[in-house]
C-alpha cells in the first residue's frame, strides 16, 4: 500500500473546499474491519459547521470556474477523473477492500470499474443527448420558436450506502457534475474512504475547489440529518433504507427540493421448466450470494417451477457449498464478510426467524467456523430455506444477506402473483430459453429493472431505478441528466 494510502485510511478526515480538514467538532468514530473486527483507523464526524463550510463552498464554486466552465472543458474534466481512477486503481481496490471485506475479484471486476465509467458515461451524455425544441404556428404566420435549455440544479445533497460504496457514490456524482452542478456527499459511516480518496482525485485532475465535498458522520443529530436539512442544500439523492428515505423526504419537503430515492427490495427470481439450468444456477449463485448478498437487486425469494424444483434446490445447495468464505486478498475466496457486527446481529436474527416461522434450512442457516485471525468478523453461512408460507416476515422483509429462499410454482400466472406480491418493486431475473414468453411475463412484474437470462448486466445508459416501496426517480442515461438539472423552455415570437 502507497504510504500516503496507509495514513489516509487511518485517518478519514472531511473533504471541504478542495482541502482535507478533521473540522471542528473534536468527534471521530473507529472504522472497523468486517474482516476481522479490528480498528482499521478514525472517521471525523462531521456537524452542523461543517456541513455548512461544505454547502457555503459548493455554492460559491457554482458562482466560480465551474459555473462558466463550458460543458465540453467539463466533460473532458470528468474523462480526467475517471483517467485518475483508473491509474490509481489498486489505491481505490485496497481502500474499497478495507472498508467492505469483499473479495479482491468482485471489486477489482465491479466496484472500481464502474466508478471510472460513472464519470465517463455522463461526461460523453451532457455533450450529446439532446434536448426539445418545437415550432408554434401563431395566427399571423410567422410562429414562434420553442427550445429547452438544460442548467444545473445547483448544490446536491448526495447521500450514499456502504454497500458498493464508490459504484454507488459516483453513481450520483457523475451525472451531478456532469450537468454543471456541485455536490456535498455524505458517505456511509461504514465505508468513509474511497469517497474520501476521491477527494484526492479532485484536486489532482484540477476540478476546482468547492465542486466536490465530503462530510462524514451518521444519519439522524450528525452530517447526514443536517445535509438533508440544509436551506441552501437544491436538491437530494439518496441510496439506502426505505425507512431512511421516508425520514430524508420530510426533511426535503421543507423548500420543495427534489429527491431521486433509490431503496430497498425484496426481488423474486423466477424459473421457468424451460430455463437453462446452468445458466439459472449460475446467475442465481450471483443474485443472491454476491456482495455477500448485500446487493440491492438481489434475489431473496426465487420461484421455481414445480418439475425441476427438486433439481434446481439440490444444485444451487452445491454451489454455496462450494463457496470458499475468506479475506479479499485471497484469490480463493467467493465470498466476504457482511459489513459489520450490526449487520451481522440483523442478518442471523432473521436465519433465526426463518426456522421459528417453519422453514427448512436446505444449507448454512449459522455462522461459519473462520480461522482464528477472522473470528471477529461479521461472517454468516451462505443460507438456502425453502418451506415457508408467503405470508411469512422473511419473505416479506428486505434481510440483505446471503439468503434466499426457494418455493415452487405451477403456472405463469402464479409466478407472475408471487413475484409482485411484495411492497417492494425493484428488480427481477427471469430464466426462461422460450423468449416470447419472456417478454410476457417481464413487464407484468411490477419493477423497475427485469432481467431475463441473466443478472446485474448493466448499459449505464438504460433507466435504473425502483417501483413501490423500492424508490423514487430514476438513474441512468438520460434520467440522470434529467434529475441533475433544470429545464428552462424559451419561447421566441419570430
Ligand atoms: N435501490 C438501490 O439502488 C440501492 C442500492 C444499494 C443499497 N440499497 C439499499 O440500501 C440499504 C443498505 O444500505 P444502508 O444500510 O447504508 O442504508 P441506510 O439507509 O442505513 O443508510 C444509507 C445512508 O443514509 C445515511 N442516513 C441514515 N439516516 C439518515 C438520515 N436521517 N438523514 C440523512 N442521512 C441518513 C447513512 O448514514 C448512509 O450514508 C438496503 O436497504 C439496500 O436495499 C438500495
Ligand atoms: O445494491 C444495489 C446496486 C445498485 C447498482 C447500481 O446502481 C448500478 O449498477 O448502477
Amino acid at each position: 500500500m502507497r504510504d500516503g494510502l496507509m495514513t489516509f485510511t487511518q485517518e478519514a478526515m472531511h473533504f471541504i473546499n478542495g482541502e482535507f480538514t478533521p473540522g471542528t467538532s473534536g468527534k471521530t468514530f473507529d472504522n472497523i474491519s468486517p474482516v476481522t473486527g479490528k480498528k482499521i483507523g478514525i472517521v471525523h464526524e462531521g456537524l452542523k459547521p461543517e456541513v455548512d463550510a461544505a454547502v457555503k463552498a459548493a455554492r460559491a464554486a457554482l458562482h466560480g470556474p465551474w459555473g462558466y466552465m463550458p460543458m465540453a472543458e467539463r466533460a473532458e474534466l470528468l474523462h480526467a477523473v475517471a483517467d485518475e481512477i483508473n491509474r490509481r486503481f489498486d489505491d481505490f481496490l485496497e481502500a474499497e477492500i478495507l472498508d467492505t471485506g469483499k473479495p479482491k475479484g468482485l471489486a477489482s471486476h465491479v466496484d472500481i470499474p464502474r466508478g471510472a465509467a460513472n464519470f465517463k458515461i455522463f461526461a460523453d451524455l451532457v455533450k450529446n443527448v439532446p434536448t426539445e425544441s418545437f415550432m408554434l404556428d401563431t395566427p399571423d404566420g410567422f410562429g414562434a420558436l420553442n427550445y429547452g435549455v438544460r442548467k444545473p440544479k445547483g448544490v446536491i445533497a448526495v447521500i450514499s450506502p456502504w454497500n458498493l460504496p464508490l459504484l454507488l457514490m459516483t453513481w450520483k456524482v457523475g451525472p451531478a457534475l456532469a450537468s454543471g452542478n456541485t455536490v456535498v456527499v455524505k458517505p456511509s459511516e461504514e465505508t468513509p474512504l474511497t469517497t474520501t480518496l476521491l477527494g484526492e482525485v479532485m484536486n489532482t485532475v484540477g476540478i476546482p475547489k468547492g465542486v466536490f465535498n465530503v462530510v462524514h458522520g451518521f444519519g439522524p443529530d450528525s452530517a447526514g440529518a443536517y445535509l438533508t436539512a440544509h436551506p441552501q442544500v437544491d436538491a437530494i439523492t439518496f441510496t439506502g433504507e426505505t425507512r431512511t428515505g421516508e425520514i430524508i423526504m420530510q426533511s426535503a419537503a421543507k423548500g420543495l427540493r427534489q429527491v431521486s430515492m433509490e431503496c430497498g427490495g425484496k426481488n423474486a427470481g423466477i424459473v421457468f421448466a424451460d430455463a437453462d439450468m446452468d445458466k439459472a444456477i449460475e446467475g442465481t449463485l450471483r443474485s443472491a450470494f454476491a456482495n455477500c448478498g448485500q446487493v440491492c437487486l438481489g434475489t431473496e425469494r426465487v420461484y421455481v417451477e414445480r418439475p425441476i424444483f427438486d433439481e434446481f434446490v439440490s444444485r444451487l445447495k452445491q454451489g454455496v457449498e462450494m463457496m470458499k468464505l475468506g479475506p479479499s486478498e485471497d484469490p480463493e475466496t467467493s465470498m466476504g464478510p457482511l459489513i459489520s457486527q450490526e449487520h451481522k446481529e440483523k442478518v442471523m436474527s432473521y436465519y433465526k426467524l426463518a426456522v421459528e416461522e417453519g422453514a427448512t434450512v436446505v444449507t448454512g442457516g449459522g455462522e461459519p467456523d473462520m480461522p482464528d485471525e477472522y473470528k471477529g468478523g461479521a461472517w454468516v453461512q451462505p443460507t438456502i430455506f425453502t418451506g415457508l408460507s408467503e405470508n411469512a416476515r422473511c419473505i416479506k422483509e428486505e434481510i440483505f444477506g446471503p439468503v434466499c429462499h426457494i418455493a415452487p410454482f405451477d403456472t405463469e400466472e402464479e409466478a407472475i402473483k408471487l413475484a409482485n406480491d411484495t411492497e417492494y418493486g425493484l428488480a427481477t431475473a427471469i430464466w426462461t430459453e422460450n423468449l416470447t414468453k419472456a417478454h410476457r411475463v417481464a413487464r407484468q412484474i411490477d419493477v423497475g429493472l427485469a432481467w431475463v437470462n441473466s443478472w446485474f448486466l448493466r448499459d449505464l445508459r438504460t433507466a435504473f431505478g425502483g417501483a413501490k416501496h423500492s424508490g423514487i426517480g430514476r438513474e441512468g442515461g438520460v434520467h440522470g441528466l434529467e434529475f441533475y438539472s433544470e429545464l428552462t423552455n424559451v419561447c421566441v415570437k419570430l
